[in-house]
């Protein structure tokens, strides 16, 4: 059953800088690059619903996403979107209990899924404890293996992956330096980020490349050298974790005008 077309995008946002090749779209600001966000997430939702009668979607963590989150929450996009069709993941998480306040599954919820019209079944955290780690990535990528569907080399499917990006040019928890960059074999990883001696799960990149698409969402003047090294720039020398993501699906880059303000114009 197709779902009611939206209104007409907000028109707070600049004008799209689209790169060749890249889907770039610079916001005024972090609230216009959340509101717009929102449009697009509802959209793409809608989309795979549609077409396939399921979104299977990750949510990203961090600070980034909260404001996107409380929007999502609220009218007209709440109006919008696909509930019944709507699976919810998470792209990475860290080792810590739900009610910790550095829980990307935390943040989610009070931001938003708790007042969500979703079945508890259709939220999947990725709830990791750093004495059983290695166990949770695997129970995880068990979850991914049997809701979603597989491509031709047997990768789980997610229709949208929300991701945020780091200073250093991690996204998800795919840390510059960690063993994770070179796992190809297993879905879900543990991760431990040295520079806060803590545990982390993570998309692998397998699945983050066979994702129907990517959605970067990016804030802030410390994300300027990175954004400009990432998207300014023919990549060379050692790639950044961001850039070795080899998609095969739709990748959208939405800025505000602080993190891409060392992009040429
Ligand atoms: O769990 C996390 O922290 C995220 O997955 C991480 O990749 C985040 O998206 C970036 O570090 C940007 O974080 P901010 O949005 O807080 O700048």
């Amino acid at each position: 059953m197709p779902f009611p077309d939206p209104p007409p995008p907000a028109a707070n946002s600049t004008a799209a800088a689209a790169k060749a090749g890249a889907d770039i779209r610079i916001h005024n600001n972090p609230e216009a690059l959340s509101r717009a966000a929102a449009e697009r997430v509802t959209a793409l939702c809608r989309e795979a619903g549609s077409a396939r009668g399921s979104c299977h979607l990750a949510l990203a963590g961090g600070s980034t996403p909260r404001r996107l989150y409380e929007l999502l929450a609220g009218p007209p996009w709440s109006q919008q979107l696909p509930w019944p069709a709507l699976q919810i993941y998470f792209g990475d998480e860290r080792a810590v209990p739900p009610e910790h306040p550095d829980s990307n599954y935390g943040m989610a919820r009070a931001a938003w899924l708790d007042r969500a019209p979703l079945a508890a079944g259709q939220i999947h955290p990725m709830l990791a404890e750093p004495a059983r780690i290695a166990q949770d990535a695997a129970d995880y990528a068990g979850l991914l293996e049997r809701q979603l569907p597989h491509n031709e080399a047997g990768v789980p499917v997610l229709d949208l992956i929300l991701l945020g990006l780091g200073p250093d040019g991690h996204t998800a928890s795919l840390f510059p330096g960690t063993p994770v960059l070179e796992e190809r074999a297993r879905w879900v990883a543990p991760v431990h980020v040295e520079q806060h001696d803590s545990w982390r799960l993570t998309l692998t990149y397998p699945v983050l490349e066979a994702a129907r698409q990517l959605l970067f969402l990016v804030a802030g003047a410390d994300k300027a050298a990175c954004i400009a090294r990432v998207l300014g720039t023919p990549a060379n020398g050692e790639l950044l974790p961001v850039q070795r993501i080899a998609a095969r699906g739709r990748v959208e880059w939405h800025l505000d005008a602080a993190a891409a303000g060392r992009l040429a114009p």
